[in-house]
């Protein structure tokens, strides 16, 4: 067997950009949603000892001979080191044999943002202007990279848990550090959670009429990031209904209905949006796809700048 190759995140870094990653994001929910990829809802186990979890993300797309897991951990209290690490291993789908390992730190970053970015375009009102990101870590600062690709925001809004991080991340991305979440998100088009917070910090009663909402933390189905009531009000789209249905406290714990998956708003077969005041909410949880088609994007690009 030939020797397995090995791509790191700054090989992954010095390829990947939001400009090929969005569309490629856009095609992962639609193929999701249109059943041509086969994935089961990640498989996690709690790792008590030291309040980290552990998940396994497979996916097969056969239309694009993609079969790939993705394995990750996410470890909330970390400090030393990031509090999400991965790697994707790439298989040949004809013959099953591994090929290449990827890692998967910052292409978890980015698609997540990506994908994110992609469910802003199709559910936010047009000409969005104000941007909240209510978390200061690596989620917050890769959102603001995926949005400002797609908008020209006219204010950054940030806040967070811990002060000195909001006033950095401010400073890096010329915006305002809010005291509080209420002044961070009341007057935005475009509000962002990205938390480890297992408890709702994001209230109805702050967020204005036609805001959209991308909710990325709380991936458990006993974590919240989102007020219950709000959850009722939004018009609510997912990656995925079953994901949504298995792992999302905000999901699960307020009962709210689940108008679509954003797949489906990309293929057509829901609306959307509904009136320019309705608030929109995507719940983001991550989908196997997302990944295995990111890897597979970071392979292309590297073999065709090894070619030329
Ligand atoms: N939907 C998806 O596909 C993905 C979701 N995530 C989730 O996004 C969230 C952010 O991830 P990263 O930025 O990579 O993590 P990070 O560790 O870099 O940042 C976490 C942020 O949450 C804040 N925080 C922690 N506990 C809090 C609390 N109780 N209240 C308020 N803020 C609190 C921290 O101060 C920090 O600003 C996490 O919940 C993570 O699991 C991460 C990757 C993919
Ligand atoms: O999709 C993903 O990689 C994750 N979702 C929540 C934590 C990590």
């Amino acid at each position: 067997m030939e020797q397995m190759k090995f791509i790191s995140a700054s090989q992954v870094k010095n390829v990947l950009t939001f400009e090929l990653l969005i569309p490629q994001m856009e095609k992962a929910l639609a193929k999701f949603s249109d059943k041509k990829v086969v994935q089961p809802v990640r498989s996690v186990i709690p790792v008590k000892e030291y309040g980290g979890f552990f998940g396994l993300m497979p996916s097969l797309c056969s239309e694009d001979n993609v079969l790939a897991t993705k394995l990750v951990s996410f470890y909330p209290n970390n400090k030393d080191v990031p509090t999400h690490n991965a790697v994707i291993a790439m298989f040949n789908a004809s013959n099953g044999v591994p090929e290449v390992i990827v890692d998967g730190e910052v292409i978890t970053a980015m698609r997540t943002a990506a994908v994110s970015a992609v469910a802003t375009k199709f559910l936010s009102n047009k000409n969005p202007k104000v941007l909240a990101l209510l978390g200061s870590g690596v989620q917050a600062r890769s959102h603001y990279q995926a949005l400002s690709t797609l908008y020209k925001f006219e204010e950054i809004r940030i806040w967070g848990r811990t002060k000195t991080n909001v006033e950095l991340l401010a400073s890096e991305l010329n915006g305002i550090a809010c005291q509080t979440a209420e002044d961070a998100v009341k007057e935005a088009d475009v509000i962002v959670t990205v938390t480890s917070s297992t408890i709702p910090i994001l209230k109805k009663e702050w967020v204005k009429p036609g805001a959209h909402i991308n909710a990325v933390g709380a991936c458990r189905p006993d974590w919240q990031e989102i007020d219950p009531e709000l959850m009722r009000l939004v018009s609510l789209f997912v990656d995925s209904r079953d994901a949504a249905l298995t792992e999302s406290g905000d999901v699960i714990l307020s009962k709210a209905d689940i108008e679509a998956e954003v797949g489906e708003v990309i293929l057509g077969k829901n609306g959307g949006r509904k009136t320019a005041t309705d608030v929109t909410l995507f719940k983001s949880l991550g989908l196997a796809i997302e990944d295995a088609l990111s890897a597979k994007l970071v392979c292309d690009l590297l073999s065709s700048s090894y070619s030329s």
